[in-house]
């Protein structure tokens, strides 16, 4: 005899093993015109290629970026100093929609430009000292689809997801303490991809006293 269920649900487990999967990918966010507002505004972004030094030897970062954010919120990102410029008009709208929608608190955005393909970011997790604990971090993607890998840090587990133009991926806090992310070179893409992630910093965390 069938027993009975008493609303209980189904025994079936709902999928992976997390309790709740620590990200969230949301396909299509921003419509076509919302996207092209956004790529337009970037072509006057002040994108720059800093260097940074691994094992004793000065490179320049295999993309381009630039750091809007509110005052107070400068941000010390792979060891280097950037300083927070005026939010532009889209990065701002799209700021405020995602706070409106997600309740998602951001008080700066690092955009990254990937000019092809061959541009990419290693292995890493956002786990700078001034991200205020508890906030969860939102990347939108416009431009060329690549391949976003995230690895737990521990069981190396791996997962890949493919972020298209107008995708959304928010990292769930605490997500950084545990996975790594990166974005791989592929050598098959020739379109440029522009990334944005809204964080939210401790304010005034590298002012002095
Ligand atoms: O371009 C991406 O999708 C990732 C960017 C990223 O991980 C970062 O800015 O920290
Ligand atoms: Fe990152």
């Amino acid at each position: 005899m069938k027993q009975a269920d008493l609303g209980f649900g189904q025994e079936e487990p709902t999928g992976g093993n997390q309790l709740s999967p620590p990200w969230t990918l949301i396909k299509g966010y921003l419509n076509p015109a919302q996207q092209q507002a956004l790529l337009i505004e970037s072509a006057d972004y002040p994108l720059t290629r800093p260097e940074v030094t691994v094992f004793g030897k000065s490179h320049p970062i295999p993309r381009s970026q630039v750091w809007f954010a509110d005052k107070g919120c400068d941000y010390v990102y792979s060891g280097l100093f950037i300083e927070a410029l005026p939010w532009p008009r889209y990065a701002q709208k799209l700021r405020i929609k995602l706070e409106r929608e997600f309740s998602l608190l951001s008080n700066g955005v690092l955009v990254n430009r990937y000019a092809n393909g061959q541009e990419s970011m290693g292995w890493h997790s956002d786990n700078e000292k001034e991200i205020e604990p508890n906030s969860d971090i939102a990347s939108v993607t416009l431009g060329a689809s690549r391949e976003f890998f995230i690895r737990h840090k521990q069981t190396k587990q791996k997962v890949s997801l493919m972020l298209d133009s107008g995708d959304l991926l928010i990292m769930h806090w605490p997500m950084q303490q545990d996975w790594e992310h990166s974005l791989p070179k592929r050598l098959t893409v020739s379109q440029p991809r522009l990334n944005y992630t809204f964080r939210r910093l401790i304010v005034g965390f590298h002012q002095a006293g």
